[in-house]
């Protein structure tokens, strides 16, 4: 039986509690999170009763598996330490490895540790063939990230438009990964993958709309190279208790998790 250690207990990671509770191929022996809040705590009686809830990960623990489905600080504060010391940890705050060097030292964490740091593919799909194609040479990757009007809010694009008096699409930002990065952070996961498994930061180009025509966390794709063309629409619906999460999100956990246990694994 795999023990999994989960970082983050929020709206991603409860549901991953939830898909996951009852499959005796694995148990979560962890949750990591900031402040064990009584959300948390009931959480974790109904869905994971044998986990220790925890601020970090003792220094005796060796879970199989490490879970990240917590924010980009996650990534220093627990990932690194944990691939050091060889516990291998798949990755759902991708736009964490958007900031200088970051990438790199998860990379150098894992070869410190022998063992390997996976990327989850999260609210976006088609990184299978973009990271294949990138093997044949890439030409151009633009993204298109589409959302509804409140997903935006508490972000700089707050600055350029009114978002509660938006009628029609309007373009809140346009640019290379990097910015987007920089300006979107909670919403630089999908540009920061589709930049790491394609062209990297600054090749990558993107353009974000604040849409009071979709319900759902709209992700368009075009890649074009040596491969030939990609045209990739993701309609993805938003989780009830984050409208800045595509439920994909929690599904690519799932499916990753359950991947480690299966004797085949797609
Ligand atoms: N790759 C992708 O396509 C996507 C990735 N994400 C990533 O997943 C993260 C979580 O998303 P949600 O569950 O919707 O957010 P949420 O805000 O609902 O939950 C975050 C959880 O992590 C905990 N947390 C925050 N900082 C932490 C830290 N430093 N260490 C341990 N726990 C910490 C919080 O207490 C909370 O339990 C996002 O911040 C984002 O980075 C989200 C959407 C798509
Ligand atoms: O759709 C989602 O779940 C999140 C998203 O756009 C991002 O973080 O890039």
């Amino acid at each position: 039986m795999k023990n999994i250690a989960l970082i983050g207990c929020g709206a991603i990671g409860s549901s991953v509690l939830e898909l996951l509770s009852g499959d005796t191929r694995l148990q979560v022996g962890w949750i990591l999170v900031p402040e064990i809040t009584p959300a948390v705590r009931e959480t974790a009686a109904r869905l994971a009763s044998q986990a220790q809830l925890l601020q970090a990960l003792p220094g005796d623990a060796v879970p199989d598996l490490l879970v990240e489905c917590a924010g980009h600080a996650a990534i220093e504060e627990h990932v690194l330490p944990a691939l050091t010391r060889g516990i291998p940890a798949v990755i759902a705050s991708i736009g964490a490895l958007s900031a200088p060097g970051m990438a790199e030292r998860v990379q150098a964490a894992a070869e410190a540790g022998k063992t390997q740091a996976q990327l989850l593919s999260g609210a976006i799909g088609g990184i299978d063939a973009l990271a294949a194609a990138r093997v044949g040479g890439l030409e151009t990757v633009v993204y298109t990230g589409r959302k509804p009007p409140k997903a935006w809010s508490g972000t700089p694009a707050e600055q350029v438009c009114d978002l509660d008096g938006l009628t029609e699409a309007f373009c809140i930002f346009e640019g290379s990964a990097r910015e987007a990065a920089q300006l979107y952070p909670k919403n630089a996961n999908v540009a920061a993958t589709l930049s790491l498994a394609g062209l990297g930061l600054d090749k990558t180009m993107v353009r974000l709309f604040a849409d009071p025509g979709v319900h759902e966390n709209v992700h368009q794709v075009e890649a074009r190279g040596a491969f030939g063309a990609m045209e990739l629409t993701m309609r993805g619906k938003p989780l009830a208790a984050n409208p800045k999460t595509s439920a994909l999100t929690v599904y690519s956990v799932v499916r990753s998790v359950l991947n480690n246990v299966a004797p085949l694994a797609i």
